[in-house]
């Protein structure tokens, strides 16, 4: 599904990522842990193809993520309203992945009066789902939820959750959770990995 081999990436005059390997089998909910400023989000952003590794490989499927289309990996970030272009309405924002499935909008609650909304008429939780239906599109192998629910109480985050994992296990996507919450890596991961671990050797720490 995503193999990530041995790959660096050079910014602002220094190695900031190197050597690093990861793999994420369909179905997993891997989570990631580890310092701050190590590098979890840089990692985050070149799965999901905003930024090119200056060496190394990442495959989704077993080859490089086509130039055109939709990509593979979809990431969704801590703050869904700078995720959005605040002077588009939610039925256009959606529209940015292909017409969402009516299916995929119930799975995440999102009600259809919705649509019609800007982005600052809805709650930070709204707007979330929001984000991850776009994120869920038809092509979309693997979700990266880097700090997805860091912001919501912990009910909100529970609800997000359920939704998100729900339609990622029913479609048999991989999904990469970063986050310094123990406590919801935890909860929802089936394999989990510090930082350290994805460096040359690698061992993983299988959760119950
Ligand atoms: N374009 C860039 N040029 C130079 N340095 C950068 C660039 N982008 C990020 N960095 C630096 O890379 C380091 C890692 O940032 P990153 O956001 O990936 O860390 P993180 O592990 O996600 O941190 P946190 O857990 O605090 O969110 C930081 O020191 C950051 O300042």
């Amino acid at each position: 599904m995503l193999e990530v081999d041995k790959v660096g990436i050079h910014l602002g005059g220094r190695w900031l990522l190197r050597d690093m390997s990861l793999t994420l089998e369909a179905g997993e909910v891997v989570g990631i842990s580890g310092d701050s400023g190590v590098g979890k989000s840089t990692l985050a952003r070149m799965l999901a193809g905003h930024l090119a590794p200056d060496e190394g490989e990442v495959r989704y499927g077993g080859r490089p993520a086509a130039r055109r289309g939709p990509h593979p990996a979809q990431l969704v970030l801590q703050h869904p309203e700078r995720a959005v272009n605040p002077r588009w309405r939610i039925r256009r924002i959606l529209a940015e992945a292909g017409a969402p499935e009516p299916s995929l909008l119930e799975a995440l609650q999102i009600a259809p009066s919705w649509l019609d909304r800007w982005p600052l008429e809805l709650s930070g939780g709204e707007l979330q789902r929001v984000c991850i239906a776009r994120a869920l599109g038809p092509a979309t192998r693997v979700l990266i939820a880097d700090e997805m629910t860091a912001m919501l109480d912990a009910l909100t985050q529970a609800g997000i959750w359920r939704a998100a994992l729900g339609v990622a296990q029913e479609r048999g996507l991989g999904v990469l959770a970063i986050s310094h919450d123990e406590a919801l890596l935890e909860r929802i991961c089936t394999r989990r990995l510090r930082w350290e671990e994805l460096r040359g050797d690698a061992t993983t720490v299988m959760m119950p």
